[in-house]
């Protein structure tokens, strides 16, 4: 049960006692969008990121999940991935792999990691052309306001710098309104080299789910959730703003211990 929250114009709150009841809350959510989306057009196409959250999707491996999530269905991507090796410590899809895709049926073709034995610029062009063949085939929808790939889901970290995906603050890929996935090759926060979901894709999903846990990151979701006015930095996670989805945000008590009152008691 969520400690409190509620609506505000910055999307769903839901601020949790426990990381365990975060845990459940979150796989409770992911296992309801599975499903609405599976009925109505028979597949999932969920985007991951790295960093804490796949720990914190943890329960969708035990039961009930693990048996009645429809996991043939699921079509998985990452938000943002490292270049680096498929099998380094720091590749977003091995945290994945290991936490969460090893543990439940998942049909190893609708895996669509980046191709890491390239160039970050180039690992970003096959990305999004991967994501091309998808979206005219249906596995992915499409924006009917933009003609951007329309993801189920997108799940996103936060840094304590305010950073989702690999958007950071004052990075020019930030603006990138063209390409559906940019790189980067000076990432403030290590490997450097990355690719990651442009705002206006993040931006053009079904669902945006904002996971973000700690007193590390209680500055940041400050930033990205209070009516803080323009004298404050824009951060990236405020520029998070689905045009016709839903944005929920899953935080537990010291993550959201900056929070304004009022947004702690919708
Ligand atoms: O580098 C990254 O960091 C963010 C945040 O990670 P966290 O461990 O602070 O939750 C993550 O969302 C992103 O995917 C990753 O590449």
């Amino acid at each position: 049960m969520a400690l409190s929250g509620g609506l505000n114009n910055r999307g769903e709150l839901r601020i949790h006692e426990s990381l365990d009841e975060l845990r459940t809350d979150l796989a409770d959510y992911v296992a309801e969008l599975s499903e609405a989306s599976v009925k109505e057009r028979g597949v999932f196409a969920i985007a991951l990121s790295g960093g804490s959250l796949i720990g914190l999707m943890g329960k969708l491996c035990e039961a009930p999940y693990n048996k009645t999530v429809d996991w043939s269905k699921w079509y998985i991507f990452w938000a943002d991935e490292r270049v680096v090796a498929k099998n380094h410590a720091d590749s977003n899809y091995k945290l994945a792999k290991d936490g969460l895709l090893s543990k439940v049926p998942i049909v190893p073709s609708h895996v669509h990691s980046i191709n890491d034995s390239v160039s970050a610029e180039e690992a970003a062009e096959d990305y999004e052309f991967v994501i091309r063949q998808l979206v005219k085939t249906r596995v992915v929808s499409v924006s009917e306001i933009s003609d951007c790939p329309k993801f189920d889901l997108i799940l996103l970290g936060l840094g304590p710098d305010g950073h989702v995906a690999s958007l950071f603050p004052n990075h020019s890929a930030l603006n990138e309104r063209e390409e559906w996935v940019t790189f980067i090759t000076d990432s403030p926060k290590p490997p450097p080299e990355r690719i990651t979901f442009t705002m206006p894709v993040i931006n053009s999903a079904s669902n945006v789910a904002l996971v973000v846990t700690g007193d590390s990151k209680a500055e940041s979701a400050h930033l990205a959730i209070d009516d803080v006015g323009p004298d404050c930095p824009l951060i990236p996670a405020r520029m998070v703003q689905p045009a016709m989805g839903k944005l929920v945000w899953f935080l537990d008590k010291l993550a959201a211990s900056k929070l304004e009152e009022s947004n702690l008691n919708k």
